[in-house]
């Protein structure tokens, strides 16, 4: 447990300040980006024990790595869309534990048939799973030498959180945030490709401003021909489904950004539209360049 216990305890060597006086300094991103200062006396909780069953994590002593950042935001929002691309960017792995639930899904492992009908349902794993499922992947990430992480979908409780705080110096909170008509539309248009594992969308949201609300344009993000035949769509993205996911994200995960606010890492990022209008802006608040990005863009 001691690689994990490294890779958890390095020290915050990503600059937040720079990020945060951009954010700041940047009007034109004011209306997108709510950097929620810290609570005039924030609160820490104490470190729960894990139950015997969780990884034992401890910290040492700090060393150089790379970002260790968190993507909070409910169901549908883009975060493994966004953390995946800023994984690429900042070459951290993406780590999201709902892909690590699905790998046990799939997976013949004594889990595989409880987690289906938890996850199917669109309840959350326990605790206990999650963190031993988590702790397994960042161990075997550190055995090949990886040296931060974008979490996606962890934590998801007060008690996830508390423990990663008491193994982790976390950097930065990314809160992403859309109104819940469009997310439940983005939940049930989503598809995947089970021959490539690529991720698509087919909802087309345009939904006109008015009353004071921000409109809203987010096209439709449509696979290659040689995908068409082979689209799947999660079980757990029916319409009853996912409103009982957001009911949950309401309950235990909401909790969580105020957790975040409190000790003054977290990032509101309310998205703009699609990933054309979204990611740029996301950047330009992280005080991030994407050369390729702008090189397929004026290409
Ligand atoms: N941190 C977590 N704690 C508990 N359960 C989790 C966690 N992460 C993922 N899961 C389980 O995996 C399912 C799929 O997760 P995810 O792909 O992140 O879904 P979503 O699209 O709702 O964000 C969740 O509904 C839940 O059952």
């Amino acid at each position: 447990m001691a690689a994990l216990t490294r890779l958890l305890a390095r020290p915050r060597s990503f600059s937040l300040t720079r990020t945060f006086s951009v954010a700041a300094s940047t009007t034109e991103t004011d209306s997108l980006l709510r950097f929620s200062p810290p609570s005039p006396s924030p609160s820490p909780s104490p470190s729960p024990s894990p139950s015997s069953s969780l990884p034992r994590f401890a910290r040492i002593d700090p060393d150089d790595r790379n970002v260790q950042w968190v993507f909070l935001g409910c169901p549908g929002v883009g975060k493994g869309t966004y953390a995946s691309r800023l994984s690429n960017l900042l070459g951290v792995p993406h780590i999201a534990t709902g892909d690590l639930v699905r790998d046990e899904m799939k997976s013949s492992g004594p889990l595989a048939t409880q987690l289906t009908e938890i996850a199917n349902q669109g309840k959350l794993v326990s605790d206990e799973i999650i963190i031993d499922l988590l702790g397994k992947r960042l161990e075997a990430g550190e055995a090949k030498g990886e040296l931060g992480f974008i979490l996606d979908g962890f934590p998801r409780t007060i008690r996830q959180a508390e423990i990663l705080e008491g193994v982790a110096d976390i950097d930065l909170v990314i809160n992403l945030k859309l109104r819940e008509d469009v997310l439940i539309e983005k939940c049930l248009g989503r598809r995947i490709c089970s021959q490539c594992g690529g991720n698509f969308n087919i909802a087309n949201i345009d939904i006109k401003g008015g009353n004071g609300c921000p409109g809203i344009y987010m096209a439709p993000l449509l696979p290659p021909p040689g995908c068409v035949t082979k689209l799947i769509t999660r079980a757990d993205d029916t319409e009853e489904v996912v409103k009982e996911r957001l009911r949950i994200y309401n309950d235990m995960s909401q909790p969580v950004e105020e957790f975040y606010r409190g000790r003054g890492k977290l990032l509101e990022f309310d998205l703009p539209g699609g990933i054309p209008e979204s990611w740029p802006k996301l950047l330009q608040v992280l005080n991030l360049d994407d050369h390729d990005d702008k090189q397929s863009a004026a290409a």
